[in-house]
């Protein structure tokens, strides 16, 4: 039976109790078309409508004895607004970006900033330490590394042209700002996007060390190409600064993107010598010489913030701030033993000091369950995949053994499928999320590795084959689709035993997971929706 505590929290001794949801829209109710293409303010277009839909007739269908038909997909769709696009109506150029940046960011499609993205520029200009909290795929990334680029880097304020953007006129190789992340292919996305910025000719000004690949080029790399900026995996990251190769006390930036996913057991010794010596420069006091000054600007960066991220963050910052997608709040004003809502507290008040949600998922999204036995569910996944007609599917699985056998039932029945996992090598790894990227592979099989940060702008669905081990696991496989407003669908497939397991999650993520079934290719909704205060 799932246990609904990650063992992770019970080291870190942080307590998880979860808030209901704010943007909740009970308008959407099912799955609809998503819209492809790179995705601009102008290409969403929030103003103008998007298809969804809503009851006005059913179709007649078979349903299995005993079931009554609350809503299908064989109905017609209807316009409405789209109440989930995030972004506020500023510009970068408002934010304090110099031109250099906002230039590249037109260049690459980005206009506007998402709400998160307007609250957290301003205040890491500013030069405070942050949490950063938003739901997943609302743009966290941008968040930190649009501050970061404004002073470091050939694009930084006041960086004229032809000279050189290195603090020490390049003689040595010190970094100003490493981004620390969990796995391999989301400190590669990271890398990816922060070239994207620099531009063909100022690629090397960042460097990825992430594990898996080749450890004496990494090092080579830092000592030839110096650059500024650094992503990487803990492990590799460590590894390397334990060398001395890798100098980071000048360093002026650390984030931890993932944060809660980062103070797990597995990352702890890695994580304690990046702490000790990012930023961190020998005490002037002759009295106590072997203190250090902390000298850098700590970012903590995730959609979930349990008790342990915020009580990480007092120790490692100073005055941290909690950022989210609309509000700015000391992180002080949260109280000590557990900063989340309980669900007779009052959301409303902007001035309540128990606003911090531990979870928050995407309004675009649409959650059902499956009630369905262990042998049938990968047959339930493909009939789910039909009746949705989705297009880029993830189907998480909890032991890494399963995969195989899962992809090879679907490929038995003609579906273009295939795993992923940390125990496949590195090369395999990145052709197949290349090739999911692409849209060459219909459904990625995976497990927990594909959970955190993996941005696939066209992943319509996300199928959880074995139901995750709590809220914040759910939070993040869910998170794969939805991105950045688009409409997704989450559908937990689950035995009867376990259908306690998923009321208990939507009583604690505030949101309507209903219980639905596949009949004639079409999703039916066999459950009334309820709305979060009627969950008992
Ligand atoms: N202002 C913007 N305009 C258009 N697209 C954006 C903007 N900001 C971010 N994006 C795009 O939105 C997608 C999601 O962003 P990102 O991966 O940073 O989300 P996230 O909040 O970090 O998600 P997760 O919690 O899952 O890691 C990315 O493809 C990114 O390039």
């Amino acid at each position: 039976m799932p246990a609904l505590i990650s063992p992770r929290f019970l080291f870190f001794g942080g307590s998880l109790r979860f808030q209901k949801l704010t943007h909740f829209s009970r308008k959407t109710w099912f799955h609809s078309s998503v819209d492809k293409g790179p995705l601009t303010l102008a290409s969403f277009d929030i103003k103008s409508k998007i298809e969804t839909t809503e009851p006005r007739e059913t179709t007649k269908l078979k349903v299995p004895k005993g079931k009554k038909i609350i809503r299908s997909n064989a109905i017609k769709p209807k316009k409405v607004e789209n109440e989930a696009a995030p972004f506020a109506a500023q510009s970068f150029s408002e934010l304090g970006l110099p031109s250099t940046l906002i230039e590249r960011l037109e260049t690459e499609g980005f206009t506007t900033p998402t709400d998160v993205q307007s609250s957290a520029i301003p205040v890491i200009l500013n030069g405070q330490d942050v949490v950063i909290q938003s739901y997943t795929g609302s743009g966290k990334t941008l968040a930190y590394l649009l501050p970061i680029l404004t002073n470091v880097g050939p694009l930084k304020k006041d960086c004229s042209s032809g000279g050189s953007y290195r603090e020490s006129g390049g003689k040595r190789a010190e970094i100003e700002a490493l981004i620390v992340a969990p796995s391999r292919e989301l400190g590669m996305q990271i890398v990816r996007e922060v070239e994207k910025l620099l531009g063909p000719n100022d690629k090397r000004a960042v460097q990825q060390l992430v594990g898996g690949a080749n450890r004496s080029r990494q090092e080579e790399a830092l000592k030839k190409n110096k650059p500024v900026i650094v992503v990487g995996t803990p492990g590799r990251i460590a590894e390397i600064s334990a060398a001395g190769k890798l100098h980071t006390h000048d360093c002026r930036y650390l984030v931890l993107d993932e944060v809660d996913e980062l103070l797990s057991f597995n990352f702890r010794e890695h994580m304690h010598r990046i702490l000790e010596h990012v930023g961190r420069k020998s005490s002037a006091d002759p009295r106590n010489p072997v203190a250090k000054r902390v000298e850098r600007q700590t970012i903590l960066v995730s959609a979930t913030v349990p008790f342990a991220v915020t009580r990480a963050a007092r120790s490692w910052g100073n005055d941290p701030l909690l950022v989210q997608a609309k509000k700015v709040v000391p992180l002080e004003s949260i109280p000590q033993s557990g900063p989340v809502l309980s669900k007779k507290t009052d959301t409303s008040s902007p001035s309540n000091p128990q606003t911090q949600p531990a979870v928050e998922l995407p309004p675009s999204l649409k959650h059902y369950h499956c009630v369905t036995r262990v042998q049938h569910k990968v047959d339930t996944l493909r009939r789910c995949v039909h009746a949705l007609d989705a297009k880029s599917v993830i189907a998480f699985m909890n032991h890494t053994r399963q995969l195989k056998d899962a992809v090879f039932k679907l490929e038995a029945r003609g579906m273009v499928a295939a795993e992923l996992h940390g125990d496949l090598g590195k090369l395999a790894r990145s052709t197949t999320l290349k090739k999911f990227k692409k849209g060459e592979i219909r459904i990625l099989v995976t497990n927990e590795l594909s959970a955190r940060g993996l941005d696939v702008a066209e992943c319509d669905l996300v199928v959880n084959l074995d139901l995750p081990t709590d809220t914040i696991h759910y939070a993040h496989r869910a998170g794969r689709t939805g991105r950045l407003g688009r409409p997704g669908t989450v559908v937990s497939l689950c035995e009867e035993r376990e259908v306690f397991v998923v009321k208990k999650m939507q009583k604690q993520l505030g949101v309507p997971i209903p219980a639905c079934e596949f009949v004639e290719s079409k999703l039916v909704v066999t459950e009334e929706e309820k709305i979060p205060h009627q969950l008992e």
